[in-house]
């Protein structure tokens, strides 16, 4: 790990002391966001303490400090000791889908928004950007754990910070809250995961009925609204996407008069985002349906204080890590109504599993339960792992079933109809000793069991579920493996390799410079 020199140490030191000043934090809150003592930041923040770049990240992370988050810290790699069994129990965190999707959504009131439990992941940090750089006013508050927006009096649209914008496909879902606010605007093209093409035409033509048009040229999307347009009849989505039916909510939610949304997906976020819009004081009916009906209210100017609900996702990826590792887990806080399709299909296929009683998630909707996973003798599944929306297996998911197949006796066929890429990546897996043979773009055919997963040193693929994946098989690989620029995986995933590390796995983060 590389070390910084003393006198840079006294004068990171008083930078950090500032900024942990500015945040209006204690030594002791600053200790407690980094896992560590008092003692260790008051000794860093006099320039006593040998620190490592990663630190430095940390401590830029939790402070939400430009002066400390290092800018020529470079890209973060992973190097894993594999082969170690997980054991013990790990809590599920809340999900990127929703975080983001609040996250603009907080844009509807002129009021306080607070959000309880955000995930601190990469993605949440890009729209933080593109919200701060057009005049909210972002604080983490309770060491760290919630997030506090205040919106200015007027956005400054013209500021928006573009680079952090492209790198985030959610920046789409702007346009529903921002063309009730400005009649015209732009906003950056979209990105996210590197997922060959995705659609933008539904969000388009479903916004076309509150008036909202929009160009897309010069790499901007040109929206303009024409006052005084209403949906005639119900907005029917021509896919059932989940970003397009909460942008569509988004609209609705401050369109004066009651729009009915057709072929809405019941998918967690979305639903996320209509309790948080009950909170609002927007009724809406039809939570977890395809048919939702919204009450549009005109203006809204209250605060609003919201926990969004754990990630299935990411509690499929716990389950699939302590598959690969033949562990016996326990996953705490699992939303059980948006994995019980995937543990259907894990129980044919001979996975030894318990759930706990039913609990509700902090929002007082979303039901939880603890599950524990124990090693199993698996065999492949009868019939094809493919996709659908909600309910039916996660597309996110999709990927996790890949490193399960490759743990299961027999063949399994994996088709992602829905990505053009997120397939071909999986067979990244060979490398640490999987036999995936890849039948078209969007099919592979996973050959179980992998008798010995070997290490490796790979770059990550650049979408996040097929890069975690790699990361779970390296878990399972004896010796050392190393996961080269895993910003991918962080867009997604709160301190993994941290989190990893608490139930068993050894994990090293390392940066270059
Ligand atoms: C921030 C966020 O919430 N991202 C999620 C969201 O992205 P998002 O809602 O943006 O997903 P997209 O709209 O890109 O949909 C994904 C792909 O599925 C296709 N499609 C989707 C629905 C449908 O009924 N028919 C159809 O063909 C789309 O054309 C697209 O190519 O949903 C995806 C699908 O669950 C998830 O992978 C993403 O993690
Ligand atoms: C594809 C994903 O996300 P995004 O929509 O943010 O690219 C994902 O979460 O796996």
């Amino acid at each position: 790990m590389t070390r910084v020199t003393e006198d840079y140490l006294v004068r990171i030191g008083k930078l950090i002391r500032t900024a942990r000043q500015h945040k209006g934090l204690t030594q002791a809150e600053l200790a407690e966001a980094l896992t560590t003592s008092q003692s260790a930041v008051n000794r860093m923040e006099r320039g006593q303490q040998n620190l490592s770049l990663e630190m430095i990240a940390r401590i830029g992370e939790a402070l939400d400090s430009e002066i400390v988050s290092l800018g020529y810290a470079g890209p973060m790699h992973l190097r894993v000791t594999g082969g170690r069994r997980l054991t013990g129990a790990i809590d599920v965190r809340s999900s990127k889908n929703a975080g983001v999707a609040l996250l603009c959504a907080s844009l509807l009131t002129t009021g306080k928004t607070t959000l309880r439990q955000v995930a601190r992941i990469e993605e949440i940090y890009r729209i933080l950007e593109v919200l701060t750089s057009i005049g909210v006013k972002a604080r983490w508050i309770n060491n760290g754990n919630d997030l506090e927006l205040t919106p200015p009096a007027r956005l400054d649209l013209e500021a928006m910070d573009a680079d952090a914008a492209r790198r985030t496909r959610s920046v789409l879902m702007l346009l529903g809250p921002l063309m009730h606010l400005e009649p015209h605007f732009r906003l950056p093209y979209a990105g996210g995961c590197d997922l060959g093409t995705r659609t933008v035409g539904p969000h388009l033509a479903a916004l076309r009925q509150f008036g909202l048009r929009v160009n897309a040229t010069d790499g901007h999307y040109h929206a303009d609204v024409e006052p005084g347009v209403t949906p005639t009849r119900a907005i029917v989505l021509t896919e059932r996407g989940d970003t397009v039916t909460e942008n569509v909510l988004l609209a609705a939610a401050r369109h004066p008069g009651v729009t009915v949304i057709r072929n809405a997906s019941p998918n967690y976020m979305v639903q996320d985002v209509c309790f948080y819009l009950e909170r609002l004081g927007v009724k809406v009916e039809g939570i977890g349906t395809t048919t939702l009906t919204v009450y549009g209210v005109e203006k809204i100017d209250c605060d609003v204080d919201y926990a969004p609900a754990e990630d299935p996702v990411e509690a499929m990826s716990l389950l699939a890590a302590a598959v690969v590792t033949s562990s016996e887990l326990t996953i705490r806080r699992v939303p059980i109504e948006f994995l019980e399709i995937e543990l259907s299909v894990l129980e044919e296929m001979g996975l030894d599993h318990d759930r706990s009683e039913e609990y509700l998630a902090r929002n007082g909707r979303t039901r939880l339960t603890d599950l524990t996973v124990r090693p199993s003798k698996l065999t492949a599944p009868a019939d094809k792992i493919h996709p659908m929306p909600f309910p039916g297996i996660n597309i996110d998911n999709v990927p996790f079933f890949a490193a399960i197949a490759a743990a299961a006796h027999g063949d399994t066929l994996i088709h992602d109809w829905v990505y053009d890429n997120r397939a071909i990546y999986l067979t990244e897996l060979n490398r640490l000793g999987a036999n995936i043979k890849l039948l078209d773009p969007h099919r592979v055919l996973v050959q179980g069991p992998t008798t010995r997963w070997r290490a490796a040193e790979m770059m990550c693929p650049p979408a996040l579920r097929p890069a975690v994946v790699v990361l779970l098989a390296m878990l399972a690989a004896e010796g050392t493996s190393v996961l080269r620029n895993v910003y991918v995986i962080n867009r997604g995933y709160e301190d993994l390799a941290e989190r990893l590390n608490s139930i068993g796995a050894r994990i090293e983060t390392f940066r270059d410079i």
